[in-house]
């Protein structure tokens, strides 16, 4: 059953002006529950955008966001979305961070269950010893454990995550796309991934749709990702199917890259796009 439908969204952010400045448009899109989906997605072409119509942030112009088969009216902790920026409150320790969000989420909760259901969070992402820090006090990698520890706690039905490990170091965020990976599996969780970056894609994703770079940025066709589960990245880089893929969705998007640099005269930036021979090492 799908958790998720985009239908026909179009968005613009000043639907009164002549000049609309239009970001997306003829959206669709179907998740199934337990799936883990990822976009990829040029800089610039509406990614966030999309994030906050889903997540109940934003509006479409037209068009509707259906979740669990009712129009998505608002925000809601059926839906933890991790964001690119942390986005932290920095006068609250680790632990009021998460147990806020867990106050809304479970206002009906006793103070007791409140306090072991941050602790438990909390070691989840291996942070136990860094409860009573404040944001400012912890590492870009530690902050964003937070905020996946902050998003889970609140036990969303669906996890959405944008670029939310883009100013990661490659160790720390190897480490954490596992973690995601192993939270997801474990608590049968839906996920739907925005990133910029095709390794990471195909490493976590069950399937994966480009986002055409805007304006009017539209979904382009998706690509499965038939590979086994857990999967090993020293192993991906000698599957064929893997490198298959790989190829296809990488000659799609220069192909769009293309094709968008000869319309425009501004420039912009391609997905984080590796050479086609590129190996990628284990961490
Ligand atoms: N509140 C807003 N009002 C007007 N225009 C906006 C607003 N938010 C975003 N935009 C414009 O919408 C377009 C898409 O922005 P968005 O942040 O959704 O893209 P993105 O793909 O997430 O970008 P990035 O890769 O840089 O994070 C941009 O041209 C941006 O300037």
């Amino acid at each position: 059953m799908a958790i998720l439908e985009l239908r026909n969204i179009y968005k613009t952010y000043n639907p009164t002006k002549e000049d609309k400045g239009e970001i997306l448009d003829n959206i669709n899109l179907s998740i199934e529950e337990g799936e883990f989906v990822a976009i990829v997605g040029f800089s610039g072409s509406g990614k966030t955008t999309l994030v906050n119509l889903i997540n109940g942030l934003l509006k479409p112009t037209e068009g509707e966001v259906i979740f669990k088969g009712k129009p998505v009216e608002d925000t809601s902790h059926e839906r933890g979305v991790i964001f690119q920026n942390y986005s932290l409150l920095p006068w609250l320790t680790v632990y009021q961070n998460i147990d806020m969000a867990i106050q809304e989420a479970f206002p009906k909760a006793s103070k007791q269950e409140k306090d072991v259901r941050v602790k438990e969070h909390v070691e989840m992402v291996g942070l136990t010893h860094a409860l009573n820090k404040y944001p400012k006090e912890l590492s870009g990698g530690m902050r964003q454990r937070v905020s996946v520890a902050r998003a889970l706690s609140m036990n969303p039905e669906m996890i959405i995550m944008d670029e939310p490990l883009g100013a990661l170091d490659a160790l720390t965020r190897g480490n954490l796309q596992d973690e995601i990976l192993k939270i997801w599996e474990v608590n049968k969780r839906t996920a739907l991934l925005i990133t910029n970056d095709v390794d990471e894609a195909m490493y976590m994703a069950d399937r994966i749709i480009p986002l055409k770079p805007g304006p009017n940025a539209t979904l382009g066709p998706e690509f499965k990702i038939n590979i086994e589960r857990p999967r090993n990245k020293t192993a991906l880089n000698d599957n064929e199917e893997y490198k298959k893929t790989r190829l296809e969705i990488i000659e799609y998007l220069m192909d769009l890259g293309e094709q968008q640099a000869a319309k425009s005269t501004s420039s912009y930036e391609l997905p984080d796009l590796q050479p086609k021979d590129f190996r990628w090492d284990a961490n």
